[in-house]
């Protein structure tokens, strides 16, 4: 038996308001000592300024940093400034939780997510993506002790917000094929029950897509609670193969060569669409599903122009060369690749 060590967020706290009872919650979870809260220059005033009250309220210490971009400087930044700290804050976006969490495991402190958007499955997920000379590198991290998810401000950050985050659910279905086959064709260690998690999230959450709806807070629920359940797949997996295969490696690219990238889980959605064609799934389930939830189908909707989805899709199988996807190891040609975004009317 291997030895293997799992970690996975001790409490979720989920629902209206939740942000209020953050300092309550950080004393339950027996957490003393000064605090860091992170933020975005948007999310400081939709959730930050809410959790440092909530702190102050429960005598904390309370420091804060705002950051606008997932880069080293900024996971060194939050570094330099939580040495004295005990307890680390996310409050924001993806980008927000990364930093937040890479430089809370760096440090050795502990850390809570508190997501402002249902956008991506880094909430309680042991990954963060961090921008380096190359673009995006996704390094292992330790997931959060606690979540806190507000789900009244979840339900009233902008849907597209909330529509990526489906994406990045619905990712899932090719992330799963691409895992079985590297399996099947390389003995690549295979997790049954992160896959069977992952799997019957992405179902439950397609099984919903009709109630997904702007501003209600049972939507947000929803969808936040799928997210977090795909980041735990991937703790129990031990990588991000559970969430993240051939149609990442597409948004990953698209994020190198398009000058202005969409949202991820936008980007995964559409990488979905195409991955599933070339397994020779259902695509257009896929595709219709993405459009009852309103989040984009084609380059179009994305802002995107054609010529960079091919060259994002001809790019692809260079990211993170050694994890084996559809894609194999050559990659598709320029034509390929061009029928490939026209037969799925991506292009
Ligand atoms: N670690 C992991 O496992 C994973 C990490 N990721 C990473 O997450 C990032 C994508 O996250 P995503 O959230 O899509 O993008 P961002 O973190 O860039 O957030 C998008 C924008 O939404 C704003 N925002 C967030 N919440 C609200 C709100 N309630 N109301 C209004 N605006 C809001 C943010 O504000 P502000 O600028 O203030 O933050 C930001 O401007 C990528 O870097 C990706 O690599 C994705 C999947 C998994
Ligand atoms: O986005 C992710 C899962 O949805 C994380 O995957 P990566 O390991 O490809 O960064
Ligand atoms: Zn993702």
């Amino acid at each position: 038996m291997d030895a293997r060590k799992i970690q996975l967020p001790r409490e979720i706290h989920t629902g209206a308001g939740m942000i209020k009872e953050t300092g309550k919650i950080c004393r339950n979870l027996r957490l003393d000592g000064d605090v860091m809260v992170v933020t975005g220059p948007n999310t400081r005033k939709i959730g930050g300024d809410a959790v440092i009250e909530s702190l102050l309220e429960e005598d904390y210490n309370v420091n804060d940093i705002t950051i606008d971009n997932p880069s080293k400087s900024s996971v060194e930044a939050v570094q330099d400034e939580i040495k004295q700290c005990s307890l680390v804050l996310g409050v924001g976006g993806g980008k927000v939780i990364d930093v937040a969490k890479l430089a809370s495991t760096r440090a050795a402190v502990n850390f809570i997510s508190v997501p402002t958007a249902a956008s991506h499955d880094g909430i309680a997920s042991p990954r963060a993506s961090i921008k380096d000379e190359g673009g995006n590198v996704s390094l292992k991290a330790e997931p959060p002790i606690g979540v806190i998810a507000d789900t009244e401000i979840i339900s009233k950050a902008p849907f597209r917000l909330l529509a990526a985050g489906c994406g990045d659910i619905v990712s899932n279905y090719t992330a799963i094929l691409d895992w079985k086959l590297a399996h099947r064709l390389l003995d690549i260690d295979y997790s049954d029950s992160a896959a069977a998690l992952s799997e019957m999230t992405a179902k439950m959450t397609i099984n919903s897509a009709d109630a997904i709806k702007e501003g209600l807070t049972e939507s947000a629920g929803l969808v936040v609670k799928a997210l977090i359940s795909s980041g735990i797949a991937i703790s129990i997996a031990g990588t991000s193969r559970p969430a993240s295969g051939s149609e990442h490696k597409f948004s990953h690219a698209l994020d190198i060569v398009a000058p202005k990238p969409a949202l991820h889980g936008e980007q995964c959605g559409v990488g979905t669409i195409m991955m599933m064609y070339l397994h020779g799934g259902d695509w257009k389930f896929i595709r219709d599903t993405l459009k009852v939830i309103k989040a984009p189908t084609t380059a179009y909707e994305m802002g995107i122009e054609p010529e960079y989805i091919i060259e994002a899709l001809q790019m692809a199988h260079t990211i993170r060369s050694e994890r084996y996807t559809i894609l194999g190891d050559r990659g598709l040609t320029h034509e390929s690749a061009r029928v490939l975004a026209e037969k799925t009317g991506v292009i």
